[in-house]
């Protein structure tokens, strides 16, 4: 029998067999066993194959050449650190596929049956044409269907163009060497991490954006540290003129108008796109269903049931357009799974609090509610505090050379909660998971100061940002210069 004549007919069908759609998949196995995940293109994940995984492999080898260049600030002379950029691409690679390998492994574990390779449209609410390589396609027929179709990057259509010079993150991870130089287009954190990275791997990195953001900080005085600090490294114009990008014989060819008004013309070995990305369900056939769809065409969802305007159909993941960020794929899709598979009612599932961290140096870490959505809710009526620390005396953090950054915490006048934090700063990653789980704990300031801090760690950063908090809450004695008796540079 031909793929064409196929009919299939089932409880769940999960559209993509990334993080979302694997979580999808268990949590509706729970409850049946009629689910099929069809996925279009290879198993293994977007964070695994091109995404967290071997971006921090790049990163850990940047971070190590930098370290070693660093090390001559203590005494220690090692010399200049020769790169050997086919070595760095053999461990990221390598390393990559072993992670793949773990999700392969997995992904091999389900049967046979309930997985199905093609591309999924919708024919209509219940019915799905998947379009396999050969030409055929199977219709499937679901009770119920859970989007997890994930995202692409997104660029302006005329960089096409640019045709083997134009690369995104995908592209970089199948390097066999470095190139000489590059342009990031777009300061976010794909660009940032990978921008940096290369530029400590030796290549030569400049850097453009729109707007002046930086990273996923929206609080002014961080976004301007940002905007200094990462500028030290390599050329950063986060609202940049770009008057020409042209396709070169060896490259790419711009021109720009520099920090300083002057026109640079120059010539880099490719463009890397990392201008955001866009959720996978533009072509998914949603214009055939009546559906509710916000401003980028994504089916709008409810936050903690992910149930879309159609009762039986769900999404979770980056196709969601919620929180683009793995463990929330994951959480995403157990919820939406776990709701798929019931039959007739719908559960809220657990919605963490919201974390974000960029593997930059300084690192970038987002905790609860960023600046900009506090002072949206809360600016008018002046009812949050900021609360400051400088890593730049901060006593461990010196001792370490890794004295640069600010965190700002943002607390609630009046009930003292602490509501979210925005931080570039040392050890970011960790600092917030601290601030998270006493967010996610409801926690007020005053609760967390009684929380008990080592000497010397640059944990105790936190503690100054939260006196100072605490202080302009008026729950709190005012701010000493320093606290001496918390030991020396806390
Ligand atoms: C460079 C980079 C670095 C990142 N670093 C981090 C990090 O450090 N930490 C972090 O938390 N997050 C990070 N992320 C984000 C994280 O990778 C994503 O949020 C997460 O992978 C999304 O999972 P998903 O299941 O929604 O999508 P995916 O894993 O992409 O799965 C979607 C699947 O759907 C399939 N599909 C699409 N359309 C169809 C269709 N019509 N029919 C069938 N199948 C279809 C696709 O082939 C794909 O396999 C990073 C992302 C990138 C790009
Ligand atoms: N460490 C992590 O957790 C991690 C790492 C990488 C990616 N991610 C996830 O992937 C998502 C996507 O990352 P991203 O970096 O692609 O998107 P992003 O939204 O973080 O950044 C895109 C940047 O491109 C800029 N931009 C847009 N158009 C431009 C143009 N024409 N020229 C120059 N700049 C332009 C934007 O102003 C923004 O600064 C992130 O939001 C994040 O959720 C997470």
């Amino acid at each position: 029998m031909s793929n064409s004549e196929v009919k299939q007919s089932v409880d769940v069908a999960i559209i993509g067999g990334g993080t979302a759609g694997l979580a999808a998949y268990r949590a509706a196995k729970e409850h049946t066993d009629s689910v099929l995940m069809i996925e279009a293109g290879p198993y293994g994940t977007t964070c695994a194959r091109v995404g967290c995984m071997p971006s921090k492999l790049l990163i850990a080898a940047a971070e190590n050449a930098h370290q070693y260049e660093k090390s001559a600030q203590f005494g220690v002379n090692l010399g200049k650190p020769q790169i050997d950029g086919h070595a760095v691409m053999q461990r990221v690679k390598s390393e990559r596929d072993r992670f793949v390998g773990f999700v392969l492994e997995s992904v091999e574990g389900i049967d046979a049956q309930h997985k199905l390779d093609g591309y999924a449209e919708f024919v209509t609410e219940n019915q799905l044409s998947v379009k396999h390589s050969d030409g055929s396609s199977t219709q499937v027929e679901a009770k119920r269907i859970v989007i997890a179709s994930g995202s692409r990057p997104a660029f302006p259509a005329p960089w096409a163009e640019l045709g083997d010079r134009l690369l995104v993150n995908d592209d970089i991870f199948e390097w066999d060497t470095l190139p000489e130089s590059i342009a990031v287009f777009g300061p976010g954190v794909i660009g940032l991490e990978l921008g940096q990275a290369l530029r400590r791997l030796g290549v030569k990195v400049l850097m453009f954006g729109v707007g002046g953001a930086v990273g996923p900080l929206t609080d002014p005085t961080l976004t301007d540290y940002a905007n200094t600090t990462y500028a030290e490294e390599f050329y950063l114009d986060s609202d940049a003129k770009v008057e020409l990008i042209e396709r070169s014989e060896n490259g790419v060819k711009l021109r720009y108008i520099d920090k300083q008004g002057a026109t640079v013309e120059t010539e880099v070995d490719y463009l890397v796109a990392a201008t955001g990305r866009r959720p996978n369900t533009d072509k998914l056939g949603l214009d055939k269903l009546d559906i509710q769809l916000d401003e980028r065409g994504v089916p709008v969802a409810d936050h903690y049931t992910l149930q879309t305007s159609i009762s039986h159909i769900f999404i979770a993941g980056d196709a969601s357009n919620q929180i683009p960020l793995l463990h929330e794929a994951a959480d995403q899709g157990k919820i939406a799974g776990d709701n798929a598979g019931r039959c007739k009612e719908v559960r809220a599932g657990l919605r963490r609090t919201p974390i974000a961290a960029v593997f930059s140096d300084p690192q970038i870490a987002m905790v609860g509610e960023s600046y900009r959505d506090i002072e949206k809710r809360l600016g008018s009526c002046g009812c949050f505090e900021v609360g400051e620390v400088s890593f730049e005396n901060q006593g461990r953090s010196r001792v370490m050379l890794v004295n640069k950054g600010i965190a700002h915490l943002y607390g609630e006048q009046g009930t003292g909660r602490f509501l979210g934090a925005e931080i570039i700063g040392p050890n970011a990653e960790h600092l917030a998971h601290l601030l998270a789980w006493a967010h996610q704990a409801k926690m007020t300031v005053s609760q967390m100061l009684d929380m008990p801090f080592y000497h010397p760690v640059i944990e105790e950063g936190v503690r100054t940002a939260l006196r100072d908090l605490n202080a302009k809450l008026h729950l709190g004695p005012e701010m000493i210069d320093a606290c001496m008796e918390c030991g020396v540079g806390s």
